[in-house]
């Protein structure tokens, strides 16, 4: 079966965005991962899916699968994408634009600069919400946050802000992103046992008061130039650290996003770019990548 594809990337985080309206693609967790696979598919952090919507009030649903096959609930980056990918395949010239995710409306706005404007939706912070089991760990009250220390394999115990923007993401603050062991105590966080569907384990440096950099280890993917909803994450978690006033300028290793928060609607703005479009016989494409070696333990 050959399905026509768009590689785009939002500061770096790159996607593969298929249009289901007038394609039938029924997605896999397998057909995901040969999709991402950088040696053997297209290459991506995400595969974003278009679809007919299913809410009365959206003009379309998007779905997001991380390479590792996994299906998540929201994506930031790819959100900017999505509005532009909408507008550029003709799908439709509205603008704003509403999306229909896992847990309810995005409205996406793209601007005359190419800059594409998120309403994030609603954050929450309760541990129930990600959902991280807290039982017999210590916390602190930081400022309007809470801070909970979770060692890890590794001796390590950082001190982390939780935050769910629809996706969970454990925030902590370093002093130099480029010397964090985000490589190494990434991993030990992203499926830490206690996040009993994952999460994304953010790095924040904070430059000043409304200015920060920030690398993401994210929950099915490692890490990425930049993550959406990791930066409203770490934002989010700033102000409430008493660290940061919104609007907030994030610094991602891809490239620059910019986060406000009013205490209930996070709003993000950035790019969104298309590298090429293409095709590819997903049937080919799934059978070679399950041809390789299974990976060494
Ligand atoms: N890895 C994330 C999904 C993609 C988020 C990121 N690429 C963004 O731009 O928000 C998760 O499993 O929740």
């Amino acid at each position: 079966m050959i399905w026509n594809f768009t590689k785009m990337q939002g500061a770096g985080n790159d996607f593969v965005v298929l249009d289901g309206v007038r394609q039938h693609i029924e997605m896999t967790p397998e057909r995901a991962r040969a999709l991402g696979d950088r040696h053997f598919g297209i290459g991506a952090d995400q595969i974003l899916l278009v679809e007919a919507p299913s809410h009365p009030e959206a003009d379309f649903r998007y779905r997001i699968f991380n390479c590792d096959g996994s299906e998540v609930e929201h994506c930031g980056n790819g959100a900017r994408c999505f509005v532009r990918f909408v507008h550029e395949q003709r799908l439709s010239g509205r603008n704003p634009l509403r999306a229909e995710i896992a847990t309810g409306l995005l409205v996406l706005d793209q601007g005359a600069d190419g800059e594409v404007r998120v309403d994030m939706g609603q954050t929450r912070f309760e541990p129930e919400a990600l959902p991280f089991d807290t039982q017999g760990l210590a916390s602190r009250p930081c400022h309007d946050d809470t801070l909970w220390t979770l060692p890890l394999a590794d001796g390590s115990s950082p001190e982390l802000s939780l935050v769910a923007i629809s996706n969970p993401h454990a925030v902590q603050v370093v002093d130099d992103v480029d010397a964090a062991p985000v490589a190494t105590q990434g991993p030990l966080i992203e499926s830490h046992p206690r996040f009993a569907q994952r999460v994304n384990a953010g790095y924040m440096q904070v430059l000043n008061r409304n200015e920060i950099r920030l690398r993401v280890y994210e929950r099915g993917a490692g890490e990425t130039l930049a993550c959406g909803t990791g930066a409203c994450a770490a934002v989010a978690a700033g102000i409430r650290r008493g660290l940061l006033d919104s609007p907030v300028r994030i610094h991602a290793r891809g490239g620059l996003l910019t986060v406000a928060w009013d205490g209930r609607h996070l709003r993000m703005q950035g790019p969104a770019v298309t590298v090429f479009q293409g095709q590819v016989d997903i049937d080919a494409l799934t059978a070679s990548f399950n041809s390789k070696e299974p990976a060494q333990p």
